[in-house]
């Protein structure tokens, strides 16, 4: 199960930005690793504050673990000639990382692996990064040499996922009153991305859209939505409109109720419990609007099922002769130049030998 990973502890935080800041798929810096330690600990007073408001680091290492063990629970009911099923995360900037879950893999006597993203849309920052990070742990031999790989590298419009959303948008609509419900927006809210990243054809804000769509549909297009977009991090031009500035204009335009809804990320952080439920909903209160947030996905049953779902659609597709990685895989972005990424695509399409 691959991300990015989060803080477990406020002092693990500089850590995780020293990581994330070196991670060239990610942010490319000149002098990276020179200036990466710099960054980080110039913003890490700023982001401990921000964890330590959330309740004192990130949850996302126990709710993935949760959703792990669910979903390998489930495998070994519907897909059991693969059984047993054991889930393992590989987080790209926090422990436990794709180099330490590699070598526990190793000592496992792993021969068969899918690499499972879990970012539900693609996204050559996000998922291209763990993948790249995977193969070169992969060629080093720290996962062993003779395992089979496989790849699930997105899934945003799954049916079981878009169910999930939908029902957490439901509970959150029931908060408000009957004869008001239909009129309250729906905004879908992801972390934005910078648009150099948008205008070399990265496919991650076609995907967002297409899972908004998808959960529109799933609702009988029930309210008016639109999606928006945060989190944005330094002076270059990135993706808007921003979430925050959506809120003032739908104060503008009267709109007295709003339902914010994360849909590019499986589990709560520091984008929902504390830009959406601290920042953002104390703005929306000032401009007279009354906002609910549609719980992410966390312990979601639906979700868990959602994500046994998709891996055993996969195993079957590998085994019918669809092949190790899906026919959106092999595309690069047209203007990706990152030779990683070129290595490891070929690598994974011969199942990672
Ligand atoms: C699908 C989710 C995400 C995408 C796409 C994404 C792209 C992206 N992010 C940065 C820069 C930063 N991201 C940071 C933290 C962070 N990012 C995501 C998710 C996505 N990022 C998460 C879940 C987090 C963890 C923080 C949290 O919310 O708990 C940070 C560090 C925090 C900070 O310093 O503000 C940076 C920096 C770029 C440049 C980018 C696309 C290229
Ligand atoms: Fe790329
Ligand atoms: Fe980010």
């Amino acid at each position: 199960m691959l991300n990015m990973g989060g803080p477990a502890t406020v002092p693990e935080t500089h850590d995780f930005l020293k990581n994330l800041f070196s991670d060239g798929d990610l942010i490319p810096l000149p002098f990276q690793r020179f200036l990466a330690p710099i960054i980080a600990r110039r913003r890490t007073p700023s982001i401990e504050k921000q964890y330590t408001d959330i309740g004192g680091g990130s949850p996302i290492l126990r709710y993935t673990k949760f959703q792990g063990e669910g979903m390998a629970k489930l495998l070994d009911e519907l897909h059991p000639e693969t059984a047993p099923h054991k889930a393992y995360v590989a987080f790209r900037y926090v422990r436990p990382l794709t180099e330490q879950t590699a070598r526990e893999m190793k000592a496992d006597g792993v021969k068969r692996a899918i690499a499972f993203t879990q970012y539900p849309q693609y996204s050559c920052s996000t998922t291209g990064s763990s993948l790249n990070e995977l193969f070169r742990r992969g060629t080093a031999g720290d996962v062993g040499e003779d395992v089979q790989w496989s790849v699930i590298d997105r899934w945003g419009t799954h049916p079981g996922f878009i169910e999930a959303v939908a029902q957490n948008i439901e509970i959150a609509l029931s908060k408000f009153p009957t004869s008001t419900r239909k009129d309250t927006v729906l905004l879908f809210s992801a972390h934005s991305l910078p648009m150099s990243v948008v205008n070399r054809g990265d496919p991650y804000i076609l995907e967002v859209s297409a899972s908004v769509s998808a959960v529109m549909d799933r609702l009988g297009h029930s309210n008016p939505f639109r999606l928006v977009w945060q989190s944005q991090v330094g002076p270059s031009a990135w993706m808007g409109m921003q979430t925050g500035e959506a809120l003032k204009g739908l104060a503008r335009l009267g709109k007295k109720q709003v339902v914010l809804v994360p849909i590019a990320f499986t589990s709560d952080h520091i984008e929902t419990l504390y830009e959406l439920d601290l920042e953002y909903a104390a703005e929306a209160r000032e401009l007279g609007i009354e906002v609910h947030r549609a719980e992410s996905l966390n312990e979601s049953p639906v979700f868990v099922r959602a994500l046994a779902d998709i891996a055993v659609q996969h195993l079957r597709d590998c085994k019918s002769g669809k092949g190790p990685v899906s026919t959106q895989f092999g595309l690069r972005c047209p203007g990706c130049t990152n030779a990683t990424c070129a290595k490891q695509k070929e690598w994974f399409a011969r199942g990672g030998r």
